[in-house]
């Protein structure tokens, strides 16, 4: 399908195999004959990286993650200064003001904001000064305007003062050399003022805002949703649309470029071409083991992959490569609506989070009561859609909703949980605890 519209297909180069590395060697098959889901998942993680560190502009750097510990370069503040509008005095000159016994000093400068004392301040005298203008050397502390008679050439003081008054010293917030901001430390509003208070304007953080993440639906007899179904041989594309919306959720940045027809040279060349945006490239369908299953079919000729048969249900076919010069990491999903979504859980989201340096990649079991009997495959870790209510006692109780069918869509829409039966368990009491991840953060 013509993806951006500037080339013809045929003048679009495939990415052709060439000798690259391979993948790292799979974990063995310890269930059954077949892969255990933890370990794949597991492998996964070990053959994608976190994407690199990158350096932001402040703004954009607000809500993420410093990569380093920050040291100010510069004091702050970075001179001697005074916090008032008044003038710089010897607080000696001062000490005994009062309304009634003023101190009269001759005015024999004026400092701004930005300006220099144009000479030290002799005993006895005064120099006007603006709120954050350079002490003059000196002057050791300032008058406010409020305590004078804001004289122009001489000042009448009517307030005594003391050593240091109004007077913002050089790196008593800052010190320079001093760590102000630590490594995994996210930023918000005030950091970011700081770190442009000491001069930088740009910072080193992660995640980068969001993974891009390809997906795309391989099958001749997908429709894209909007259109009409003009036989009962088609199905809309309900997996590109869910991966995507998953994938969006767990923080991904998502190009869902649809539909592909079961056409090997149609899947090489937009896989070929999506490489180029992508981070992860997510598939569904085309996996098993049927004569038109295209993405194991072809996928080899464009890079290292791995075909899987891993001990769960639903989602035993599972493929990952590392496609291309680049090696953009692709994760193969079987096409059944929920074995799609049941291998995002288990897989895609974990891979998005270590892309993002999102910890922990892994959603957390929660134990939960069985509200009623249940039977599982043995041998099969099964996912099986459950409903998490609070029981009478104020605890969680778990039942299982919509059926094990790997197409039951309308089904999953019903759980609020998948529940996670081991591949030792093939039957559990009502009562008993079950793991369970709920899906209530998607
Ligand atoms: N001989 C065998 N057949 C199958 C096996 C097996 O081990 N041996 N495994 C079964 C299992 S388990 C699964 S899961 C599926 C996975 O098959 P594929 O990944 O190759 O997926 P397809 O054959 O392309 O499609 C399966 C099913 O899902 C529907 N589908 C596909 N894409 C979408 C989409 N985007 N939106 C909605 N529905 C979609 C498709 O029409 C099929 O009904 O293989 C079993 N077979
Ligand atoms: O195990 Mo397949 O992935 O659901 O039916």
């Amino acid at each position: 399908m013509p993806l951006f519209g500037r080339r013809r297909d045929s003048e679009r180069p495939l990415v052709e195999r060439t000798e690259r590395p391979a993948l790292p060697a799979p974990p063995a098959d310890t269930v059954d004959g077949l892969r255990a889901m933890a370990d794949h998942r597991d492998y996964l993680l070990t053959c994608v990286d976190p994407l690199p560190p990158f350096s932001q502009q402040l703004l954009d750097a607000v809500g993420l993650c410093l990569c380093e510990d920050v040291s100010a370069a510069v004091d702050l503040p970075g001179f001697d200064n005074s916090a008032m509008d008044g003038y710089a005095v010897q607080a000696h000159d001062v000490e005994t003001a009062s309304s009634d016994t003023p101190v009269r000093l001759p005015v024999v400068g004026e400092i701004a904001a930005g300006q220099v004392a144009p000479h030290r301040l002799s005993p006895g005298s005064a120099m006007k000064i603006m709120t954050g203008a350079p002490l003059p050397p000196g002057a050791d502390a300032v008058v406010p305007y409020e305590a004078t008679d804001r004289g122009e050439r001489e000042v009448a003081v009517v307030e005594p003062s003391v050593l240091g008054q109004h007077v913002r010293r050089r790196g008593e917030d800052v010190a320079a050399g001093t760590v102000v901001l630590r490594e995994g430390q996210r930023l918000g509003p005030r950091a970011i003022g700081l770190l442009a208070g000491i001069g930088l304007d740009k910072v080193t953080v992660r995640p980068r805002p969001r993974p891009r993440v390809v997906v795309v639906s391989t099958g001749t007899e997908l429709v894209q949703p909007g259109h009409r179904l003009s036989s009962d041989r088609e199905i809309y594309d309900s997996n590109s649309y869910l991966l995507a919306a998953a994938a969006k959720a767990a923080g991904a940045q998502v190009f869902r470029v649809g539909l592909v027809d079961d056409d090997p040279a149609a899947v090489k060349q937009l896989i070929s071409d999506q490489l180029v945006r992508a981070d992860l490239i997510l598939t569904s369908g085309g996996i098993s083991e049927g004569d038109y299953d295209v993405i194991k079919q072809v996928m080899p000729e464009l890079g290292a992959t791995d075909f899987a048969r891993v001990a769960m249900q639903p989602g035993k076919p599972q493929g990952f490569g590392l496609i291309g010069e680049d090696r953009v990491p692709m994760i193969m999903l079987p096409g059944n609506p929920v074995s799609s979504f049941v291998s995002f859980e288990a897989f895609v989201r974990p891979v998005i989070r270590r892309l993002m340096g999102a910890t922990p990649y892994e959603r957390e079991p929660v134990r939960c009561r069985a509200a009623h009997p249940m039977r599982s495959l043995p041998n099969r870790l099964q996912f099986a859609r459950g409903l998490v209510e609070s029981d009478r006692d104020g605890g969680r109780a778990v039942s299982l909703v919509g059926g094990p069918g790997s197409h039951l869509l309308g089904g999953l829409v019903r759980a609020n949980t998948l529940v996670l039966l081991a591949e030792d368990v093939d039957f559990v009491a009502q009562g008993d605890e079950v793991d369970v991840w709920l899906l209530g953060d998607e």
